[in-house]
């Protein structure tokens, strides 16, 4: 489903301070799997979830994800993918500060022709998933961390998107919350979603319903 080929990211390529990021990467990941991309900071798990999210292009190599080759495709069609085929789970979560959780989740909607109650439909269906459909009129910028994420999570459901990504997406989180997360998780995989999380947090190692660890070191999988 997702299948990655000789993958590099090569930053400042023919410069003094050329810096390879990410050194042929392979890798297949199956539809509706778990898998945990773990590595120390500066290893390189944001850059390989920023490609396979098309926020950013690789050097060289092919990333298939549902028959697309998203290093190929222009940034138009890649906006348009990432938009209907991936929710992204930012670290410092990338809300909209003056909006409340609602029009936050709503935001990836606004530009599709979809009538106002399946918009609604949808924006409560992921609220209620993400378990923050209780602040939904809250300013993002009075919710607390851990529901700051909760909306975050919302947003990224929204369009139904059948590949979630999250980066280190407890780094700004207590215990609690992180394991609020983690739960989180099961119930993306009772949703048959394909989820990637990138992190150093050990609290993520041996989940039983995690299908894979990729443990990344200098750029390469080990
Ligand atoms: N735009 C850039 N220009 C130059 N070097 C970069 C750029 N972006 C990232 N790097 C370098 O690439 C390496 C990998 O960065 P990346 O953010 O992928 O690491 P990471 O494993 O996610 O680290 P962390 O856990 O700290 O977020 C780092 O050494 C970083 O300094």
């Amino acid at each position: 489903m997702i299948k990655i080929t000789n993958l590099y990211k090569i930053y400042n390529e023919n410069k003094q301070n050329e810096f390879t990021a990410l050194n042929n990467i392979n890798l297949d990941i199956q539809e509706a799997q778990t898998i945990i991309i773990r590595g120390k900071s500066g290893s390189g798990k944001s850059t390989l979830l920023s490609i396979i999210a098309g926020l950013c292009k690789p050097t060289s190599g092919d990333i298939i994800i549902e028959n697309e080759n998203i290093a190929k495709l222009p940034d138009i069609n890649i906006s348009n993918f990432r938009n209907e085929k991936i929710g992204f789970i930012f670290q410092s979560f990338n809300l909209i500060s003056g909006l409340n959780t609602f029009e936050n989740v709503m935001a990836p909607l606004v530009l599709k022709k979809i009538d106002k109650n399946q918009f609604e439909k949808q924006v409560t269906q992921a609220l209620k998933i993400a378990n923050i459909e209780h602040k939904k009129e809250q300013k993002v910028e009075n919710l607390s961390g851990g529901e700051k994420q909760r909306c975050s999570i919302a947003r990224a459901l929204v369009m139904n998107p059948s590949i979630i990504l999250a980066d280190e997406p407890t780094a700004n989180l207590d215990k609690a919350n992180s394991l609020i997360f983690i739960e989180m998780l099961k119930k993306f995989k009772e949703l048959k979603k394909t989820v990637i999380v990138a992190t150093h947090d050990c609290l993520f190692d041996n989940l039983e319903f995690v299908d894979r660890y990729i443990d990344i070191k200098d750029a390469k999988i080990e």
